[in-house]
């Protein structure tokens, strides 16, 4: 087991900080604690960390290809029958690292009537081309408002086409996580798509038989699996990989009633959704070995605006008005408070994890149920869904704008060390379905939206910037390693190298917070990538393109998850105690509290259904802002004193990072605009002109046509002047000369027609 390393101090995180990542919405009182912590993250975890005695035991040569700085890296296909083996010290070794799995589902056309044709072409079962349908459009136009180039090849691990069955997507992608999560080992999927591309379908599933997405999927083989291997639930997971004895109450299974409040606004959408749960039953079972016994743990968060919320958690309807209880008649009106309290999200104790080398981090406060039974466990993410509809709805009508995130946390324990506490075996798997990644100038949002839209695309704009920076950091070590086993002269030393190492800004959004543990710390990541080819939005399936072939170069750590094996809270601490429950605020200097963010909106309840007339509500939703992460506990052991000058030194560092992201960001709307604003000016003067040239040639088009007339008179006449009867006839009345003057006459007419003036 490897000794935790000792924690930097905030001055070298300082000098680390990058300065054109966008702010991290840290506190006063949070940030000692993130700077101890970003100064852990560069260390790739995955990378052997040298044991101090011995000083070149951990450098070894790099013995594949995988870290090479080469653009082309092999997509290596992991084994997923055996879990890794560790290295013993809790590392992966380099052989064992493995990239993160990037899937490419393509969305059936909705509207099978359309005729349009994809802008994406399927290449092969690993490869598409994307062309820009402007230039298919319009291929003689020059001007294109985007930056992005107009046809592009992207591989993936795999490619998915239209009619792929939700049953072999989920065997191809997913089952091979559960499987590493029953054996111990971390699992995080993620769907990243623009809006309407199909994540939460691939995520939940539809409503007709066979649609079961992989959430539900999952659910049903883990229990299918575990039938006879239920453990006795005497603990119950804590933090990240804690333990703590279990009370009454984790006994008790969890009401999945949902609140008349939450029937009150979904009205009619109560009854949709779930149809399939029990229609739907993956019978997929896995052998596992059977001296081990499990304990499934649920959980379900949102992170909606920086901020996380739980979606287990009732919905409290605090109308001082309205009983919630009571369903307002047809054509009344009526008016609801919705609030809801954020929770923080805090660093997880070294003393719960021994082997991890990053600052995990976990969502405090965050309730999570023992489940027994698939149905049970479907009931509740049920239950989840319709609390996130029900803020969605409040938020917005048309989409899901917040990241929804479904934690399994599987305890499995040897049947011979069942009553041993230190001997339990925690690992998570997290499916993530999140926020439509379309840009603001797209969804033609303002005000609030604006800063949801903001918020939305600041975590998955921090999400890629992490996967950027450990990609570098990787590279960064691997040449460094490659150097030292060639035995390069002048080379650094890779620790040198690592001192280097870019701060992975995780800590600037929740999302990356929260995640953080599986890109830097262990796990497996498989990145689904949704998107839908008749939608217009090329460019911002151009941009989800990118995002993907660039996590495919990250390379994540499968360890197994740590055996717990830090010493159980005594009496008094925290054994046996709930879990903490969710409160309004209490702190008592109203300057320093956080503001509650709330908002209102006035919805139409059971709208003309059956003839009845809509009931209308003004729906107020509070957010209240988590509390500020107490730094009284986990802080005693940071020695650096608080230095005054350097702590106002750090609010000056946020509040400028802030103003240059913010500015950034206007930079960008601005020179989209103007991007836009030049393309349509250029256009209407092409049209102008366009329309000039056309008069133009019409006009010209007339007047050649009047002058062929007047040449075809002028020849006739000269014809008939010029027949020989006409010319013997002259002949003989001698006057050959007057003929000369009528063709003079001709010529003159013709040059006079020609010259268009008239005289
Ligand atoms: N593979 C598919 N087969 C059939 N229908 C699909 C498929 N993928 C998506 N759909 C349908 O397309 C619509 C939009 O899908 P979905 O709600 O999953 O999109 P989304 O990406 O989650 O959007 P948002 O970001 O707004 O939540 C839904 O009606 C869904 O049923």
């Amino acid at each position: 087991m490897s000794e935790k390393p000792k924690m930097a101090t905030r001055s070298s995180a300082r000098t680390k900080t990058t300065a054109n990542t966008p702010p991290a919405p840290t506190t006063r009182a949070t940030r000692a604690k993130a700077t101890t912590t970003a100064t852990k993250v560069p260390t790739p975890p995955s990378l052997p960390v040298p044991p101090p005695p011995k000083k070149a035991a951990g450098r070894k040569p790099l013995i594949n290809c995988e870290n090479t700085d080469d653009t082309a890296l092999p997509s290596k296909q992991p084994s997923k029958s055996t879990p890794a083996r560790r290295n013993g010290k809790g590392n992966a070794t380099d052989a064992e690292r493995e990239p993160i799995m990037a899937y490419l589902r393509i969305r059936p056309n909705a509207n099978e009537d359309d005729e349009a044709s994809p802008y994406l072409t399927q290449l092969t079962d690993t490869a598409v081309r994307m062309s820009d349908p402007q230039d298919h459009q319009n291929p003689s136009s020059r001007f294109r408002s985007s930056t992005v180039s107009p046809s592009s090849t992207y591989t993936f691990s795999h490619v998915f086409p239209p009619n792929t069955k939700q049953g072999d997507f989920f065997l191809k992608t997913t089952l091979p996580l559960v499987r590493d999560a029953l054996e111990g080992q971390n699992a995080l999927l993620f769907t990243y798509g623009v809006t309407n591309s199909g994540k939460t379908y691939t995520v939940q599933g539809g409503s007709s038989a066979g649609s079961a997405g992989i959430l539900p999927r999952s659910l049903d083989v883990i229990f299918n699996s575990i039938e006879g291997l239920h453990g006795n639930g005497k603990y119950r997971p804590v933090r990240l990989y804690g333990v703590e004895l279990a009370d009454a109450s984790d006994l008790k299974p969890p009401s999945t009633v949902p609140e008349p409040a939450v029937a009150q606004v979904l009205g009619s959408q109560m009854n949709n959704p779930a149809s399939s749960i029990d229609l739907d039953v993956d019978t997929t079972t896995l052998k596992l070995d059977r001296n081990y016994e499990y304990t499934i743990w649920l959980s379900y968060a949102e992170v909606y605006n920086e901020k996380v919320y739980d979606l287990l958690d009732s919905v409290r309807n605090e109308s001082p008005r309205v009983k919630p209880s009571v369903i307002p008649r047809s054509g009344t009106a009526t008016n609801m408070v919705f609030t809801r309290t954020a929770l923080p999200v805090k660093s997880s104790p070294s003393s719960d994890n021994s082997e991890s080398e990053v600052g995990s981090k976990y969502i405090s406060g965050l309730r999570q149920f023992r489940v027994e039974t698939a149905a049970q466990a479907k009931e509740l993410v049920r239950l989840g869904q319709l609390h996130r509809r029900v803020f969605g709805t409040l938020a917005n009508k048309e989409s899901s704008r917040s990241h929804g995130m479904v934690i399994l946390k599987i305890m499995r324990c040897h049947r011979g060390e069942k009553n041993d506490p230190t001997a339990i075996q925690i690992s998570r798997l997290t499916l993530v379905d999140l926020a439509g990644s379309e840009r603001t100038k797209h969804t033609h949002t303002t005000g609030d939206r604006l800063k949801e839209a903001g918020n939305i695309n600041n975590s998955l704009m921090v999400l890629g910037q992490c996967l950027q920076i450990l990609r570098s950091n990787q590279r960064k070590i691997a040449v460094s390693l490659s150097q030292e086993g060639e035995g390069k002269a002048g080379r650094m030393d890779t620790r040198d190298v690592k001192q280097t190492l870019t701060i992975v800004p995780f800590r600037h959004s929740r999302l990356t917070e929260i995640l953080m543990d599986y890109f830097a710390g262990d796990g497996r990541v498989v990145m689904i990538v949704n998107v839908n080819p008749y939608d217009t939005g090329y460019d911002e399936n151009s941009h989800v393109m990118k995002f993907a072939a660039l996590a495919r170069e990250v390379y994540v750590n499968p360890t197994p998850a740590p055996i717990q094996r830090a010493p159980m809270p005594g009496p008094g601490k925290t054994t046996g105690k709930i879990i903490k429950q969710l409160g309004p605020m209490t702190l008592s200097d109203p300057d320093i509290a956080p503001k509650p963010f709330s908002r209102k909106v006035t919805i139409s309840i059971d709208g003309n259904k059956n003839g009845r007339k809509a009931s209308e509500a003004t729906l107020e939703v509070l957010e209240v802002p988590e509390e500020e992460e107490d730094i009284g506990e986990e802080e005693e052991d940071d020695d650096v004193p608080i230095n005054p000058l350097v702590d106002a030194l750090f609010d000056e560092i946020e509040y400028l990072r802030l103003q240059l992201y913010e500015s950034e960001m206007r930079c960008a709307f601005v020179e989209a605009e103007v991007r836009d604003e030049v393309m349509r000016e250029m256009e209407s003067r092409m049209a102008d002109m366009e329309d000039m040239y056309t008069r133009r040639l019409a006009r010209e088009i007339e007047q050649h046509e009047a002058k062929t007339d007047a040449k075809l008179d002028m020849l006739q006449r000269v014809g008939h002047y010029g027949s020989p009867i006409k010319k013997r006839q002259l002949q003989r009345s001698g006057k050959e000369s007057s003929e000369e003057e009528e063709e003079d006459d001709v010529e003159l007419s013709l040059v006079r027609e020609e010259s268009g003036s008239g005289w």
